[in-house]
């Protein structure tokens, strides 16, 4: 390969956007602006939305391509969490950077507004990939900054691998060593939206978790995360009924050990003991339910 074909501001970067899972997710408190208080337990699939750069001479633009890409055509603009990532990374860059143009292609393949942080995701991944395109270098505490400001699920999904995630979304840590393990992910094609649901939530604050360093396999890992909960699925039950119908169909599949909602729904997830018992659950689950979304697969 030539140096000319390795140029960043010449050469297409692709960047994967994985969707975020919530293992478990305890409110465990609010703050005075309404904010609420989380204690989190996130980690990342295979499935995921994929962003390419194809620098240009053109101003800086959006193109929305993938399944989802129509239910999101009309955000292609600077509204889209990708261009907003855009334009607050380039305030940020010193006069070393080569801000450049170009295209922006969202291959949108995750549900939109469905609790596992697609447009978070999407944002991180714009931060990584132009950093990188416009040589910006700008610090990880920078972007760590920019994201916190773009929407509570950013800081996690700037490193996107599992974490425990605290505060209102920007506290971090180290989530225990996960064993191997599959996973299923069903969304009913209903968007749900964030606030609706915190506003929904009524009851008692949970505690933080306590958890180990480690699960040394897939079983201990279920035995201690079906002590714990999502605060926000009984509201949104009440936001979108069918979350409960589809945490049932995933729980009724062969071998699976835990079913449970992400974020703030609508999309389920199942634990399965291996990548390949998850993939087989979810080709059956999307025989009999073709009108849901259904992915089957291992965590990053
Ligand atoms: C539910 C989670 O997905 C769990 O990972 C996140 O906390 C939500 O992250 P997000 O979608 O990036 O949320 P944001 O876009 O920052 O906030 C959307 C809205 O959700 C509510 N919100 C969000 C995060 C949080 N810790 N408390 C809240 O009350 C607020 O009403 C806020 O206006
Ligand atoms: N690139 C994007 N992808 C998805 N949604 C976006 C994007 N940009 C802006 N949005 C808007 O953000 C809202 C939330 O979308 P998203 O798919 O991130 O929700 P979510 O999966 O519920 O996220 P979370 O789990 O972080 O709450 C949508 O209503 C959508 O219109």
């Amino acid at each position: 390969m030539t140096s000319a074909t390795m140029d960043p501001m010449t050469q297409t970067l692709t960047e994967a956007a994985p969707a975020k899972i919530n293992l478990y997710l305890h409110v465990t408190g609010k703050r005075p602006d309404g904010y609420h208080l989380l204690d989190s337990l996130v980690v990342f699939a295979g499935a995921g939305d994929t962003l390419r750069y194809e620098p240009g001479p053109e101003a800086l633009h959006l193109v929305l391509a993938g399944r989802f890409g129509a239910a999101l055509s009309d955000a292609a603009g600077p509204d889209n969490l990708v261009m907003k990532a855009a334009t607050a990374l380039e305030a940020v860059c010193g006069p070393e950077a080569r801000i450049q143009g170009g295209r922006l292609v969202l291959e949108k393949d995750l549900p939109v507004a469905s609790g596992i942080g697609g447009g978070s995701a999407d944002a991180a991944a714009a931060l990584r990939l132009l950093n990188r395109a416009w040589s910006a270098q700008v610090g990880h505490a920078t972007l760590l900054n920019i994201a916190e400001k773009l929407g509570a699920d950013v800081p996690v999904c700037l490193a996107s691998q599992s974490a425990r995630m605290e505060g209102i979304g920007e506290v971090l840590s180290a989530a225990p060593a996960l064993p191997d393990c599959g996973m299923v992910l069903v969304n009913c094609g209903q968007a749900v939206s964030t606030p609706d649901v915190f506003r929904k939530r009524d009851g008692a604050f949970l505690p933080r978790a306590a958890l180990p360093a480690r699960w040394p396999d897939a079983a201990t890992m279920v035995a201690d995360l079906a002590e714990l909960d999502n605060s926000l699925e009984a509201p949104a039950c009440v936001v979108c009924p069918p979350v409960q119908t589809v945490v049932s169909a995933i729980a009724a599949l062969p071998e699976c050990l835990l079913s449970r909602m992400s974020g703030s729904g609508a999309t389920c997830f199942g634990l399965f003991p291996s990548v390949w018992s998850a993939q087989a659950a979810a080709a059956r689950l999307a025989q009999s339910q073709p009108g849901w979304w259904v992915w089957g697969g291992g965590l990053v």
